[in-house]
Protein backbone atom coordinates (compact mmCIF):
# COMPACT_ATOMS: atom_id res chain seq x y z
CA UNK A 1 0.00 0.00 0.00
CA UNK A 2 1.38 3.47 -0.82
CA UNK A 3 2.22 5.81 2.02
CA UNK A 4 1.10 9.35 1.19
CA UNK A 5 3.46 10.73 3.85
CA UNK A 6 6.54 9.00 2.45
CA UNK A 7 9.50 11.31 1.68
CA UNK A 8 11.90 8.68 0.33
CA UNK A 9 14.32 10.23 -2.15
CA UNK A 10 13.31 13.77 -1.21
CA UNK A 11 15.98 16.28 -0.18
CA UNK A 12 15.03 18.82 2.48
CA UNK A 13 16.68 21.93 3.90
CA UNK A 14 15.35 23.04 7.28
CA UNK A 15 16.54 26.26 8.89
CA UNK A 16 16.69 26.74 12.65
CA UNK A 17 16.60 23.03 13.32
CA UNK A 18 19.17 22.34 16.03
CA UNK A 19 16.31 22.29 18.56
CA UNK A 20 12.64 23.10 19.00
CA UNK A 21 10.09 22.97 16.19
CA UNK A 22 12.69 22.81 13.40
CA UNK A 23 14.43 19.82 14.98
CA UNK A 24 11.11 17.97 15.42
CA UNK A 25 10.34 18.56 11.73
CA UNK A 26 13.83 17.37 10.71
CA UNK A 27 13.45 14.24 12.83
CA UNK A 28 10.04 13.42 11.33
CA UNK A 29 11.26 14.03 7.78
CA UNK A 30 14.25 11.71 8.36
CA UNK A 31 11.94 9.04 9.77
CA UNK A 32 9.87 9.32 6.58
CA UNK A 33 12.86 8.78 4.31
CA UNK A 34 14.06 12.29 3.43
CA UNK A 35 17.69 13.34 3.35
CA UNK A 36 17.98 16.47 5.48
CA UNK A 37 20.36 19.41 5.93
CA UNK A 38 19.78 21.87 8.74
CA UNK A 39 21.25 25.13 9.97
CA UNK A 40 21.35 26.91 13.29
CA UNK A 41 23.08 29.85 14.94
CA UNK A 42 25.66 29.28 17.68
CA UNK A 43 23.99 26.08 18.83
CA UNK A 44 26.67 23.48 18.06
CA UNK A 45 25.98 21.50 21.22
CA UNK A 46 22.33 20.84 20.35
CA UNK A 47 23.15 20.31 16.66
CA UNK A 48 25.81 17.70 17.44
CA UNK A 49 23.62 15.95 20.01
CA UNK A 50 20.86 15.82 17.41
CA UNK A 51 23.27 14.41 14.79
CA UNK A 52 24.43 11.74 17.24
CA UNK A 53 20.87 10.72 18.11
CA UNK A 54 20.07 10.40 14.42
CA UNK A 55 23.28 8.45 13.68
CA UNK A 56 22.55 5.97 16.47
CA UNK A 57 19.40 5.10 14.49
CA UNK A 58 21.38 4.57 11.27
CA UNK A 59 20.38 7.89 9.68
CA UNK A 60 22.46 10.87 8.57
CA UNK A 61 21.79 14.54 9.31
CA UNK A 62 23.85 17.31 7.67
CA UNK A 63 24.23 20.33 9.95
CA UNK A 64 25.93 23.69 9.57
CA UNK A 65 25.90 27.12 11.16
CA UNK A 66 24.18 29.90 9.17
CA UNK A 67 22.58 33.16 10.19
CA UNK A 68 19.62 33.34 7.81
CA UNK A 69 19.52 37.13 7.99
CA UNK A 70 23.01 37.35 6.43
CA UNK A 71 22.83 37.03 2.61
CA UNK A 72 26.46 35.90 2.24
CA UNK A 73 26.05 33.24 4.93
CA UNK A 74 22.80 32.06 3.28
CA UNK A 75 24.55 31.72 -0.08
CA UNK A 76 27.37 29.69 1.51
CA UNK A 77 24.90 27.48 3.41
CA UNK A 78 22.70 26.84 0.37
CA UNK A 79 25.71 25.91 -1.78
CA UNK A 80 26.97 23.65 1.01
CA UNK A 81 23.55 21.99 1.37
CA UNK A 82 23.30 21.37 -2.38
CA UNK A 83 26.78 19.83 -2.41
CA UNK A 84 25.62 17.36 0.22
CA UNK A 85 22.06 16.71 -0.90
CA UNK A 86 21.98 17.47 -4.61
CA UNK A 87 18.81 19.24 -5.86
CA UNK A 88 16.67 20.40 -2.97
CA UNK A 89 12.95 19.50 -3.12
CA UNK A 90 11.72 20.87 0.20
CA UNK A 91 12.61 24.02 2.13
CA UNK A 92 11.31 24.60 5.65
CA UNK A 93 11.95 28.07 7.04
CA UNK A 94 11.76 27.53 10.77
CA UNK A 95 14.61 29.77 11.97
CA UNK A 96 13.14 32.46 14.16
CA UNK A 97 13.68 34.62 17.19
CA UNK A 98 11.21 36.28 19.54
CA UNK A 99 11.15 39.86 20.61
CA UNK A 100 11.74 39.66 24.33
CA UNK A 101 8.33 41.08 25.23
CA UNK A 102 9.43 44.73 25.03
CA UNK A 103 6.84 47.55 24.71
CA UNK A 104 6.99 49.12 21.25
CA UNK A 105 7.83 52.57 22.69
CA UNK A 106 11.02 51.08 24.16
CA UNK A 107 12.22 49.44 20.95
CA UNK A 108 14.68 50.92 18.49
CA UNK A 109 15.60 50.41 14.83
CA UNK A 110 18.07 47.69 15.73
CA UNK A 111 15.40 45.62 17.52
CA UNK A 112 13.07 46.02 14.54
CA UNK A 113 15.72 45.16 11.94
CA UNK A 114 16.91 42.09 13.88
CA UNK A 115 13.45 40.57 14.31
CA UNK A 116 12.34 41.36 10.75
CA UNK A 117 15.79 40.34 9.44
CA UNK A 118 15.73 36.83 10.87
CA UNK A 119 12.01 35.97 10.78
CA UNK A 120 10.99 37.59 7.48
CA UNK A 121 14.08 38.48 5.43
CA UNK A 122 15.74 35.18 6.38
CA UNK A 123 12.68 33.30 5.12
CA UNK A 124 12.88 35.22 1.85
CA UNK A 125 16.65 34.74 1.40
CA UNK A 126 16.63 30.98 1.95
CA UNK A 127 13.52 30.49 -0.20
CA UNK A 128 15.00 32.56 -3.04
CA UNK A 129 18.17 30.46 -3.05
CA UNK A 130 16.15 27.36 -4.00
CA UNK A 131 12.99 28.66 -5.68
CA UNK A 132 14.27 29.08 -9.26
CA UNK A 133 15.63 25.51 -9.25
CA UNK A 134 12.29 24.20 -8.03
CA UNK A 135 10.43 26.04 -10.81
CA UNK A 136 12.84 24.67 -13.39
CA UNK A 137 12.40 21.09 -12.15
CA UNK A 138 8.61 21.53 -11.81
CA UNK A 139 8.66 20.26 -8.25
CA UNK A 140 9.06 21.86 -4.87
CA UNK A 141 7.63 22.46 -1.43
CA UNK A 142 8.27 25.57 0.62
CA UNK A 143 6.98 25.55 4.20
CA UNK A 144 7.30 28.75 6.20
CA UNK A 145 6.90 28.72 9.95
CA UNK A 146 4.89 31.82 10.86
CA UNK A 147 2.93 32.17 14.12
CA UNK A 148 -0.71 32.63 15.04
CA UNK A 149 0.43 36.01 16.41
CA UNK A 150 0.37 37.09 12.74
CA UNK A 151 -3.42 37.17 13.23
CA UNK A 152 -3.78 37.86 16.96
CA UNK A 153 -1.03 40.35 17.60
CA UNK A 154 0.47 40.56 21.07
CA UNK A 155 1.68 43.38 23.31
CA UNK A 156 5.47 43.66 23.45
CA UNK A 157 5.87 41.79 20.17
CA UNK A 158 4.96 44.34 17.47
CA UNK A 159 8.07 43.57 15.38
CA UNK A 160 7.60 39.81 15.74
CA UNK A 161 3.90 40.00 14.82
CA UNK A 162 4.71 42.22 11.83
CA UNK A 163 7.40 39.78 10.69
CA UNK A 164 5.09 36.77 10.99
CA UNK A 165 2.22 38.58 9.21
CA UNK A 166 4.81 39.31 6.52
CA UNK A 167 5.63 35.62 6.31
CA UNK A 168 1.92 34.82 5.79
CA UNK A 169 1.66 37.43 3.01
CA UNK A 170 4.92 36.27 1.41
CA UNK A 171 3.60 32.70 1.46
CA UNK A 172 0.37 33.65 -0.31
CA UNK A 173 2.08 35.78 -2.96
CA UNK A 174 4.73 33.16 -3.73
CA UNK A 175 2.12 30.40 -3.92
CA UNK A 176 0.71 32.09 -7.05
CA UNK A 177 4.13 31.92 -8.71
CA UNK A 178 4.90 28.38 -7.60
CA UNK A 179 1.61 26.50 -7.99
CA UNK A 180 1.52 26.52 -11.82
CA UNK A 181 4.90 24.76 -11.68
CA UNK A 182 4.03 22.24 -8.95
CA UNK A 183 5.98 24.26 -6.41
CA UNK A 184 3.64 24.51 -3.44
CA UNK A 185 4.26 27.27 -0.92
CA UNK A 186 2.46 27.09 2.41
CA UNK A 187 2.92 28.15 6.01
CA UNK A 188 2.33 26.89 9.51
CA UNK A 189 1.16 29.31 12.19
CA UNK A 190 1.46 27.50 15.53
CA UNK A 191 0.10 28.64 18.84
CA UNK A 192 2.47 28.74 21.82
CA UNK A 193 4.76 25.70 21.86
CA UNK A 194 6.99 24.57 24.71
CA UNK A 195 10.46 25.43 23.34
CA UNK A 196 13.42 27.57 24.42
CA UNK A 197 11.91 30.48 22.50
CA UNK A 198 8.73 30.43 24.56
CA UNK A 199 10.60 29.71 27.80
CA UNK A 200 12.45 33.03 27.35
CA UNK A 201 9.33 34.76 28.64
CA UNK A 202 8.77 35.40 32.34
CA UNK A 203 6.92 32.88 34.52
CA UNK A 204 4.12 35.42 34.95
CA UNK A 205 3.79 35.91 31.16
CA UNK A 206 3.74 32.14 30.61
CA UNK A 207 1.05 31.57 33.27
CA UNK A 208 -1.16 34.32 31.85
CA UNK A 209 -0.68 32.93 28.34
CA UNK A 210 -1.55 29.39 29.39
CA UNK A 211 -4.71 30.58 31.13
CA UNK A 212 -5.98 32.03 27.81
CA UNK A 213 -5.68 28.77 25.91
CA UNK A 214 -8.76 26.63 25.23
CA UNK A 215 -6.68 23.47 25.78
CA UNK A 216 -5.08 24.89 28.95
CA UNK A 217 -1.54 23.90 27.97
CA UNK A 218 1.23 24.76 25.54
CA UNK A 219 1.77 22.68 22.42
CA UNK A 220 4.60 20.17 22.10
CA UNK A 221 6.96 20.22 19.12
CA UNK A 222 5.73 16.77 18.08
CA UNK A 223 2.26 18.26 17.70
CA UNK A 224 3.54 20.78 15.14
CA UNK A 225 5.90 18.64 13.02
CA UNK A 226 3.14 16.46 11.45
CA UNK A 227 1.65 19.56 9.81
CA UNK A 228 5.00 20.13 8.08
CA UNK A 229 5.06 16.47 7.00
CA UNK A 230 1.56 16.86 5.52
CA UNK A 231 2.63 19.91 3.52
CA UNK A 232 5.91 18.33 2.40
CA UNK A 233 4.49 15.01 1.24
CA UNK A 234 2.13 13.92 -1.51
CA UNK A 235 -0.66 14.03 1.09
CA UNK A 236 -0.38 17.82 0.89
CA UNK A 237 -0.14 18.16 -2.88
CA UNK A 238 -3.32 20.27 -3.19
CA UNK A 239 -2.39 22.90 -0.59
CA UNK A 240 -1.16 26.22 -2.00
CA UNK A 241 -0.82 29.52 -0.16
CA UNK A 242 -2.42 28.11 2.97
CA UNK A 243 -1.44 28.83 6.53
CA UNK A 244 -2.30 25.92 8.82
CA UNK A 245 -2.59 26.56 12.54
CA UNK A 246 -1.89 23.78 15.03
CA UNK A 247 -2.78 25.96 18.01
CA UNK A 248 -5.05 24.09 20.41
CA UNK A 249 -8.01 26.20 19.31
CA UNK A 250 -6.57 29.55 20.37
CA UNK A 251 -7.28 31.17 17.00
CA UNK A 252 -10.12 29.67 14.98
CA UNK A 253 -10.34 30.82 11.37
N1 LIG B 1 7.71 28.26 20.31
C1 LIG B 1 6.58 28.87 19.99
O1 LIG B 1 5.69 29.10 20.85
C2 LIG B 1 6.33 29.30 18.60
C3 LIG B 1 7.33 29.37 17.67
N2 LIG B 1 7.04 29.77 16.40
C4 LIG B 1 8.06 29.85 15.39
O2 LIG B 1 8.64 28.58 15.23
C5 LIG B 1 9.96 28.72 14.76
C6 LIG B 1 10.87 27.87 15.62
O3 LIG B 1 10.82 28.35 16.94
P1 LIG B 1 11.21 27.46 18.21
O4 LIG B 1 11.49 26.08 17.77
O5 LIG B 1 10.19 27.72 19.22
O6 LIG B 1 12.55 28.19 18.66
P2 LIG B 1 13.88 27.63 19.34
O7 LIG B 1 14.49 28.81 20.01
O8 LIG B 1 13.61 26.41 20.11
O9 LIG B 1 14.78 27.22 18.07
C7 LIG B 1 15.20 28.22 17.18
C8 LIG B 1 16.12 27.64 16.15
O10 LIG B 1 16.42 28.69 15.23
C9 LIG B 1 17.83 28.87 15.17
N3 LIG B 1 18.10 30.27 14.89
C10 LIG B 1 17.94 31.35 15.68
N4 LIG B 1 18.33 32.46 15.04
C11 LIG B 1 18.75 32.06 13.82
C12 LIG B 1 19.30 32.73 12.71
N5 LIG B 1 19.51 34.05 12.71
N6 LIG B 1 19.64 32.00 11.62
C13 LIG B 1 19.46 30.65 11.61
N7 LIG B 1 18.96 29.96 12.62
C14 LIG B 1 18.62 30.67 13.73
C15 LIG B 1 18.38 28.40 16.50
O11 LIG B 1 19.76 28.08 16.40
C16 LIG B 1 17.47 27.18 16.72
O12 LIG B 1 17.93 26.11 15.95
C17 LIG B 1 10.29 30.21 14.81
O13 LIG B 1 10.14 30.74 13.52
C18 LIG B 1 9.22 30.75 15.73
O14 LIG B 1 8.95 32.10 15.47
C19 LIG B 1 5.77 30.09 16.00
C20 LIG B 1 4.76 30.01 16.89
C21 LIG B 1 4.94 29.64 18.26
C1 LIG C 1 7.59 32.48 21.27
C2 LIG C 1 6.85 33.42 20.37
C3 LIG C 1 7.23 34.85 20.61
C4 LIG C 1 5.36 33.21 20.55
C5 LIG C 1 4.74 33.41 21.74
C6 LIG C 1 3.38 33.21 21.88
C7 LIG C 1 2.63 32.77 20.81
C8 LIG C 1 1.16 32.59 20.93
O1 LIG C 1 0.60 32.98 21.95
O2 LIG C 1 0.55 32.08 20.00
C9 LIG C 1 3.27 32.53 19.58
O3 LIG C 1 2.56 32.10 18.52
C10 LIG C 1 4.63 32.78 19.44
O4 LIG C 1 5.20 32.61 18.25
Amino acid sequence: MSNVFDLSGRKAVITGASRGIGAAIAQLFLEHGAEVAICHVADHQNAEAFQNRVRSRGLELHASECDVSDPAAVNRFCTWAQERLGQVDIVVNSAGVGGGDRPFAMTDDQDWDRIIGINLRGTMLVTRAFFAGMLERQYGRVINVASQLAYKGAPGLAHYCAAKAGVVGFTRALAYEGAPHNVMVNAIAPGPVDTDLLRNHSAQWLEAKKAQLPVGRFGQVDEIAPTALLLASSAGAFYAGQTLSPNGGDVML
